[in-house]
């Protein structure tokens, strides 16, 4: 007899790898059932082998290029890169040709995302008419769209002008949305390409100095304070950074922010090959920036990993280091660099349990957009948005075998340890064994 269809089994896994081995029963996209010794006639079994139950990653920060540069990502092969990662549901950025700046754009991103029907693709509607950095968008009319826009953000470019951001983060706060900053002071990166430094000196590369970052993340911390508004610091990449988002909130100011694998991960000796896959916005620090993210990952000072999954074509990444564009692919090997950054380092010093990855790759990005229904804990009545990681999987990053359409990984020919064995969305298996499961 076929099992009941409305029903998924997943055997033999530990919930955040504490204490014995479980089986959870799904009906309906709910979980109703924790127990040892549990059986059920399901329609599916998904046999965890030991392996680590996880809330399903959210990431707050993904291109995925649709519209416009179907070339490099669309929106379904974005979300099969991104149900392959352990996501459950990402943020497509405004940055697409044309810029999501409008509700009919923004809930076509929801609508196309829901087709697909492998993560929930929210839209990040733009702050600012096509990223002009002069007008606001027209944030009410987005939020109120099918889509719900529940955060904005002009990434790619920063929001630089500070009246207008006064007033979008104004806005921002009587709708109660949130404003995600590119903080980059744009005088002070003109021509820049690499992180202002040693390396970048020696390689005659022009530089992005620290400074054009935090002088931002200060003052919007500041705008933040005074406009009674929540921020949020995307791909924040600097130790000073790192302080004055400490100081912050300190002084009870509503800031936020994250940090990407790569920005964990690499730093700036990557640019000795004058190799574009490195070359990335803000660029990759030096190794003093990366232990300075990682321990305040670990404090919750920065409050998340996002991926900044930037997929670029090869023409536009493989030329001269200068005119290449900045970006990495990210969505298929963020949980392995943040195990081999945090859980397992080669210098023994972990810092992060699997609490504390669910903390960090699914509970937090939640609760900062008000997802009700993803970084959910997992028990008997909550939605069943989940991952199974394999903790002592290891395995060797092949760029082209990743399904992004852009082939743009830092990570090409490392191996990482961790895996993803299973991705399930509202009870519904949408990755396996490194395989897209369709519907
Ligand atoms: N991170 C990048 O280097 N590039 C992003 C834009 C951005 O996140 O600023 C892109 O859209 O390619
Ligand atoms: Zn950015
Ligand atoms: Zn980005």
């Amino acid at each position: 007899m076929a099992g009941s269809d409305n029903q998924t089994l997943v055997t033999d896994v530990r919930p955040y790898g504490e204490g014995d081995a479980v089986n959870v029963l799904i009906r309906d996209g709910v979980v109703v059932e924790i127990g040892a010794d549990l059986s059920a006639d399901a329609e599916q079994t998904v046999d965890g082998r030991g392996g680590v139950l996880l809330p399903g990653f959210v990431d707050l920060h993904t291109h995925l290029r649709e519209p416009g540069r179907e070339d490099t990502e669309t929106i379904e092969t974005g979300s099969r890169a991104a149900a392959l990662g352990g996501y459950t549901a990402v943020f497509a950025m405004a940055n697409t040709d044309p810029v999501a700046d409008t509700a009919v754009l923004t809930d076509h991103v929801w609508a196309r995302g829901q087709k697909v029907g492998l993560v929930d693709v929210h839209p990040v509607g733009a702050v600012t008419v096509g990223l002009g950095g002069t007008q606001l968008a027209e944030l009410g009319a987005m939020a109120d769209g099918v889509a719900g826009v529940r955060m904005f953000s002009d990434d790619g470019k920063c929001v630089h002008d500070p009246l207008l951001m006064r007033r979008a983060l104004e806005y921002a706060r009587g709708l109660d949305v949130l404003i995600a900053q590119h903080a980059e002071e744009p005088r002070l990166t003109v021509g820049a390409v690499a992180h202002e430094g040693a390396a970048a000196a020696r390689l005659g590369l022009a530089g992005w100095p620290r400074s054009a970052e935090e002088s931002i993340v200060a003052r919007d911390a500041i705008l933040a304070r005074d406009a009674g508004a929540r921020v949020h610091i995307c791909h924040a990449s600097t130790a000073g950074t790192v302080e004055l988002l400490r100081w912050a909130k300190a002084q009870g100011i509503a800031i936020t922010a994250e940090v990407t694998p790569h920005h964990l991960f690499l730093d700036d000796s990557r640019l000795a090959t004058y190799d574009p896959v490195n070359k990335v916005n803000p660029p990759l620090r030096e190794s003093s920036d990366c232990a300075a993210l990682r321990a305040a990952l670990a404090e919750g000072v920065i409050d998340c990993v996002a991926t900044d999954h930037a997929p670029h074509a090869d023409q536009d990444k493989c030329c001269e280091f200068a005119v290449a564009r900045p970006g990495m692919l990210g969505l298929q090997t963020a949980l392995s660099v943040v195990v081999a950054t945090m859980v397992a380092p080669a210098d023994g010093a972990g810092t992060l349990d699997w609490r504390g990855v669910a903390r960090v790759m699914s509970e937090r990005p939640a609760q900062i957009v008000g997802l009700p229904d993803q970084g959910r804990p997992i028990e008997v009545g909550e939605p069943a948005n989940l991952t199974v990681v394999d903790p002592d999987a290891s395995w060797t990053v092949d760029a082209t075998a990743l399904v992004s359409i852009g082939r743009n990984s830092p990570f090409d020919g490392m191996e990482l340890p961790a895996r993803v064995r299973a991705t399930l969305l509202r009870g519904r298996v949408t990755a396996l064994d490194g395989a897209v499961v369709g519907r």
